[in-house]
C-alpha cells in the first residue's frame, strides 16, 4: 500500500459497517494515518472517531481513493449525493452494482469493484477485484493493496464473473456457518450436549478448511482419506453425496440463487 500517497491526499470511506469497518481496521493496522481517513456514515461506530478518524466532517478536495461500502440498495442515493470523484480511484465492495453504474456517477474515473468476505475481520478474507477501462495497472495495484489489508486478493478477467464470485466466496461464509449450525444440531440430535456438538462442529470446519488450504489440490483426495471402505464416513456420505437429494444439487441451487440475486441488484 502506497501509504505516503494515501496519507498525503486522503481516503474517503462511505459506509463503515461490517465490511467498511473491517477494511478500515486493516488499513489502520497497516499504518494508514487515522487523520488521512474520512468516514461518511450516519451510524459510524464510536471506535472510528476515537481512533482519530474524521467522521462526517469536511472532505479533502482531492482524495486518492473513494471507497464505497454501503448496501447496494442505497448505492443510487449515495452516488447521487456525492460530488465528482475528481482524480480519486473509486473502489466499491457492493454486491451487484456494475462498473457501468459507477462510470455514470463518476464519468472518466478509474473504478474497481471488489468482492471481499467477512473473514476480512480477522485478516483472512479473500477478495476478487475487477476494474473498468480507466483502471490502469497502477489503479488495480492500489485497489489490490487496499484489499490485501484484510486477506488475499485475486483478479478477475471479466466483470461478468463477479456475480458468481459473490455467490461463492462473498456469501460463502454464511453457507459454512450454516453447515456448522446444522452439523452441531445433528450431533445434538444424536445425544451430544449442544455446546460440545457446536465445539466439535466448529473445530472440524476450521481444521478441515486449514488442511484443504495447506494441502491444496483436489479436495476429493482429502475426502477419500477420511473414508474407510464400508465405514462410518461412507455411510454418512451415501446421504450427503446422493445425486438427487445430496449437497451437490443443494449447493448448486444455493449458488445459482445468490448469483441471480447479484444480477438483479445490478439492474
Ligand atoms: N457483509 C458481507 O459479508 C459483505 C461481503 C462482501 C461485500 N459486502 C458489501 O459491503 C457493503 C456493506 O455491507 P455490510 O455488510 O458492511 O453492511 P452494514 O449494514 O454492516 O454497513 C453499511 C453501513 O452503511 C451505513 N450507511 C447507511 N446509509 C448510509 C449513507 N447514506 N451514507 C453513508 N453510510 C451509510 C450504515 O450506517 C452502515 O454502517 C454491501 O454493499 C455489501 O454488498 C458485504
Ligand atoms: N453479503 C452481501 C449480501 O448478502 C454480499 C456478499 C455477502 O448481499
Amino acid at each position: 500500500m502506497d501509504l505516503a500517497h494515501l496519507n498525503r491526499r486522503g481516503l474517503v470511506l462511505v459506509g463503515c459497517g461490517r465490511m467498511g469497518g473491517a477494511l478500515l481496521q486493516g488499513w489502520l493496522a497497516r499504518g494508514l494515518a487515522p487523520g488521512a481517513v474520512h468516514v461518511i456514515d450516519p451510524n459510524a461506530p464510536a471506535w472510528v472517531a476515537e481512533r482519530g478518524v474524521s467522521v462526517n466532517g469536511a472532505l479533502p478536495a482531492d482524495p486518492a481513493v473513494l471507497v464505497l461500502a454501503v448496501k447496494p440498495q442505497m448505492m443510487g442515493d449515495v452516488l447521487a449525493g456525492l460530488g465528482a470523484a475528481s482524480g480519486a480511484l473509486v473502489v466499491s465492495v457492493a454486491a451487484g452494482v456494475t462498473l457501468a453504474a459507477y462510470g455514470r456517477a463518476f464519468p472518466g474515473a478509474a473504478v474497481v469493484r471488489a468482492m471481499p468476505n467477512t473473514p476480512a475481520a480477522i485478516g483472512q478474507g479473500i477478495t476478487a477485484i475487477v476494474g473498468n477501462a480507466q483502471a490502469d495497472a497502477a489503479a488495480l495495484d492500489l485497489a489490490q493493496s487496499l484489499m490485501e489489508a484484510v486477506g488475499r486478493v485475486v483478479r478477475l478477467g471479466d466483470e461478468s464473473q463477479m456475480d458468481a464470485v459473490t455467490a461463492v466466496s462473498g456469501s460463502g461464509p454464511a453457507y459454512v456457518f450454516h453447515l456448522i449450525e446444522t452439523l452441531a444440531a445433528a450431533g445434538a440430535a444424536e445425544g451430544l450436549p449442544a455446546d460440545l456438538a457446536l465445539d466439535l462442529a466448529s473445530a472440524t470446519v476450521a481444521g478441515a478448511g486449514a488442511l484443504a488450504m495447506q494441502e491444496g489440490g483436489d479436495p476429493a483426495r482429502l475426502r477419500e482419506a477420511v473414508t474407510s471402505p464400508a465405514g462410518t464416513t461412507a455411510a454418512g456420505l451415501s446421504q450427503l453425496m446422493d445425486p438427487e437429494t445430496g449437497l451437490g444439487p443443494l449447493i448448486a441451487r444455493t449458488v445459482a440463487a445468490a448469483a441471480a440475486r447479484g444480477r438483479e441488484l445490478g439492474q
